[in-house]
C-alpha cells in the first residue's frame, strides 16, 4: 500500500500548484492502474473498476462518494451496469493537485 493512503487532503485554493511532469511520473508509481488524460484542457486521472452486476458496482460507488466527503475533494463517478468509472482532478486549479492522487490511492484501498 502506498504511503499515499496515509495522508489526508489539503484544501483547494485556486492559486495551488499544479504537479509537475516529474511529480506527475513519480506519483503514478504509486497508482499504475490509474490512466492520467486531458479532457478539454485539464489533466484528470481515471479508472474503470469492474464488478458482477449493477448492484456491486452501486455499492462502490457509494464507498467512493463516502471517501469524497471525508476528504472533502470530489470525483466524477459514473455508475454503469458492472462498472464505474471514478475521475479525478482538482476543479479550483483546472489540472492535478496532489489531493487527486491521494484520492486516486484511497479509492484503489476500497477494494482491499
Ligand atoms: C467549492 C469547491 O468545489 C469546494 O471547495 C471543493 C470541494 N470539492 C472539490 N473537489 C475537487 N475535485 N476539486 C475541487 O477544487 C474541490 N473543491
Amino acid at each position: 500500500m502506498s504511503d499515499l493512503t496515509q495522508q489526508k487532503c489539503e484544501a483547494c485554493r485556486a492559486d495551488a500548484p499544479q504537479v509537475s511532469e516529474q511529480e506527475l511520473a513519480e506519483l503514478m508509481r504509486d497508482i499504475p492502474d490509474w490512466v492520467p488524460q486531458v479532457r478539454d484542457g485539464v489533466m484528470q486521472l481515471e479508472r474503470e473498476f469492474k464488478f458482477k452486476n449493477f448492484k456491486l458496482a452501486w455499492a462502490f460507488s457509494n464507498q467512493v462518494a463516502e471517501l469524497a466527503e471525508a476528504e472533502f475533494h470530489h470525483p466524477s463517478i459514473l455508475l454503469e451496469w458492472g462498472k464505474v468509472t471514478v475521475t479525478w482532478w482538482t476543479h479550483a486549479i483546472n489540472g492535478l493537485h496532489k489531493n487527486d492522487f491521494i484520492c486516486a490511492a484511497k479509492t484503489d484501498a476500497l477494494l482491499k
